[in-house]
């Protein structure tokens, strides 16, 4: 059975973990791990590629934007599902948020699952002006603004359910041959 590829672009790594936990979920499968700052094997020799990029000044991670520009039209034939982790996904309830929405648009992808989901709130990680801004952005949306909090939002129930959707969808690709 070909693997599912999940990759992932982090910076402080909870991208990363929510993708290795994603992987775990899916272990019903034959998974394949990747940090999208390593190019992946060719994309099709993968039943379905999973992208989780996290969010950095209103923006997903440059290499995760590279893939999807460099593979876009690959992706238009495979199964695809995106999560997208950001701050502002803390006050959602997992749909697409205006991030993920643009994302999509952008590089007209058809995800058949697309969840926007909390990362975490890590200032003692953050250098003095990311502080600074993460500070303004927490105080504006009435987060903690103290600079000292670290803060997991990850809601990772919402993290089984998308597993989930993506297992259903990929059990119903497989039945239809
Ligand atoms: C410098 C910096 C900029 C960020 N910019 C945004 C942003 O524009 N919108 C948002 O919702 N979250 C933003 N975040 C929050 C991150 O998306 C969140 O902390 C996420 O968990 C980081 O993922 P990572 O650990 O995989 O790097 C920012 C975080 C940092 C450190």
């Amino acid at each position: 059975m070909k693997p599912i590829l999940i990759l992932y672009a982090s910076r402080d790594g909870q991208a990363q973990r929510i993708a290795q936990t994603l992987a775990v979920h899916l272990n019903t499968w034959p998974v394949q791990l990747c940090n999208l700052k390593t190019p992946p094997a060719p994309i099709t020799s993968s039943t379905a590629i999973i992208v989780v990029a996290s969010v950095r000044y209103g923006q997903h991670h440059p290499e995760a934007l590279q893939f999807f520009r460099q593979n876009a039209k690959q992706l238009a034939h495979m199964p695809l599902a995106i999560a997208s982790v950001s701050l502002s996904a803390r006050k959602g309830d997992g749909s697409p948020n205006s991030y993920l929405k643009k994302l999509i648009h952008q590089y007209q992808l058809a995800p058949f699952a697309a969840l926007s989901i909390a990362g975490k709130l890590n200032y003692p990680r953050y250098g003095w002006l990311d502080k600074q801004i993460i500070r303004l952005i927490m105080r504006m949306t009435g987060g903690p603004s103290d600079g000292i909090s670290c803060i997991e939002y990850t809601d990772w129930p919402q993290l089984t359910a998308f597993a989930q959707k993506i297992t259903a969808h990929l059990r119903q690709d497989n039945a239809d041959g």
